[in-house]
């Protein structure tokens, strides 16, 4: 008998609240969502309709108020700091708008970064593989402030992926971009499903989502709708 795979993510009635009595505002009330890992999620939705909160407690980077998330069968949620730390080093990949990346390294050095604070020694024979296939081959060593913002979110792309996460998180990946370098990274994200078979979840207002996602999770007044 073979044990079905967990959902990449499964959060169940999650909660998260900001603010108190009149300013109390409810950015999650009560979201479940599974996702099925190898899969490319868009979450969209109005402005404050609750995306980034729902991408944040998701991805451990910041805690429900109530209610559980998992990530590969693993209960996220009720982690301590430090555990929780790890496991995003680990186990999860993060693509930002702003990209992210340390100024004073090396586009090489921001790729094995993680893996280097994991007290691993980097595969090296796979950040050249990454670096071909994402066009970096040649910029290795230049600093992200000589890299285009293109260049900049394929480095991000290259440092997600080389963890070989269970999930990689996009928020609004293409924010920061022209239409055809955005296209770019779009279709970069759908490759590491594609060929990676990693399972991606991203934020975005970017409509051309909706081309290269499996699924679109609409968020209306911090609920998922129907
Ligand atoms: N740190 C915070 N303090 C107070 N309120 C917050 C905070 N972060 C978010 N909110 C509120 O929670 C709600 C959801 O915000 P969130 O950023 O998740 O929405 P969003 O859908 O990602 O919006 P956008 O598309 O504009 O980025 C909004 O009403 C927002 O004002």
């Amino acid at each position: 008998m073979t044990h079905a795979q967990p959902p990449a993510i499964l959060a169940r009635d999650v909660h998260r609240h900001y603010g108190a009595d009149e300013a109390r505002v409810a950015a999650l009330d009560g979201v479940s969502l599974e996702v099925a890992p190898g899969t490319f999620t868009a979450i969209m939705g109005p402005s404050g309709s609750g995306k980034s909160t729902l991408l944040h407690c998701l991805a451990g980077l910041d805690a429900p108020d109530s209610g559980e998330i998992e990530i590969a069968g693993q209960r996220i949620t009720g982690l301590g700091d430090s555990a929780l730390t790890a496991f995003r080093r680990d186990r999860l990949g993060f693509v930002f708008q702003s990209f992210n990346l340390v100024p004073t390294l090396t586009a090489h050095e921001n790729i094995v970064l993680p893996a280097r604070l994991a007290g691993r020694a980097p595969d090296e024979a796979a950040v050249r593989r990454l670096a071909e296939r994402l066009g970096l081959a040649s910029r290795l060593t230049h600093r992200p402030g000589e890299l285009s913002g293109g260049q900049q979110q394929r480095v991000a792309i290259a440092r997600a992926l080389l963890g070989s996460p269970d999930v990689i998180f996009a928020d609004e990946p293409t924010g920061a971009l022209d239409t055809a370098t955005g296209d770019d990274v779009l279709a970069l994200l759908r490759d590491c499903v594609d060929t990676d078979g990693r399972t991606v979840v991203m934020v975005t207002h970017d409509d051309r989502a909706a081309g290269v996602a499996d699924r679109i999770v609409r968020m209306v007044d911090g609920r998922v709708a129907a």
